[in-house]
């Protein structure tokens, strides 16, 4: 377990299915202080120069989806590498999930053709051998792909009110291979599950046995 150094701060990942609880976890981390988060740049992906790239992504995911993901990855190089004096920084996923979660589905769909696939894989492992985007720790939000699409329904983002039940239920196996099972890819740093199914209101006690088995050991490293 890498102890956070002065170069770069301790980064802990936040990954989970759409619906699964990231921001509410993140705020409740927000409560505990002396941390930076680094929530999801939404607004960014809803308006890049008056674009609403979201929304173009399930207007038309064949014809939008690597405009999209390519403004992600850089949005989120953009977090990973943002100066931070904390010495814990929290990020709501990171690059690691937008190539092997989100770029793996939408190739895999055949939804991203294979060069705009090309393109952003040279993008992500030249990104990953020049950038500080390391990752410490990923915390995985594991939920049922059920659970979190009635989450989705009832959160009713405008964008997302066409997301097929489909498309969340292979996201989550996606999410599964990667970090629960480690068949996906690699996996490059430890993974602490959290059973994120329980209704968000009670996972309180979820939060406190991270925060005893994680926060306060690393403290004391
Ligand atoms: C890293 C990453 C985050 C992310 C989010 N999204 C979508 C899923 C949700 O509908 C919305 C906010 O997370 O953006 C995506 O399509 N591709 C992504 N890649």
């Amino acid at each position: 377990r890498r102890a956070p150094s002065l170069d770069r701060p301790c980064t802990i990942a936040v990954e989970g299915n759409i619906g699964s609880g990231k921001s509410t976890f993140l705020r409740h981390i927000e409560k505990l202080g002396n941390v930076t988060v680094f929530s999801e740049p939404l607004e960014k992906w809803r308006n890049c120069q008056g674009h609403n790239l979201l929304d173009l992504l399930y207007q038309d995911p064949q014809r939008y989806s690597f405009t999209f993901q390519s403004y992600v990855q850089l949005t989120l190089l953009q977090a990973h590498t943002q100066k931070c004096s904390t010495k814990f920084r929290f990020l709501e996923r990171s690059i690691f999930s937008a190539r092997y979660c989100f770029v793996e589905k939408l190739r895999r769909d055949g939804i991203m053709a294979s060069p705009e696939y090309s393109v952003i894989d040279e993008w992500f492992k030249w990104i990953k051998q020049e950038q500080a985007v390391g990752v410490d720790l990923f915390v995985y939000l594991r939920t049922d792909p059920e659970v979190v699409y009635e989450r989705i329904l009832k959160r009713d983002r405008a964008e997302e009110r066409k997301v097929p039940f489909e498309y969340i239920k292979s996201l989550h196996e996606i999410h599964e291979d990667w970090l629960y099972h480690k068949r996906l890819y690699e996996c490059p740093a430890p993974v602490f599950t959290i059973d994120a199914n329980v209704d968000l209101g009670m996972i309180g006690d979820e939060y406190g046995r991270f925060e005893d088995q994680v926060l306060k050991k690393r403290v004391a490293v």
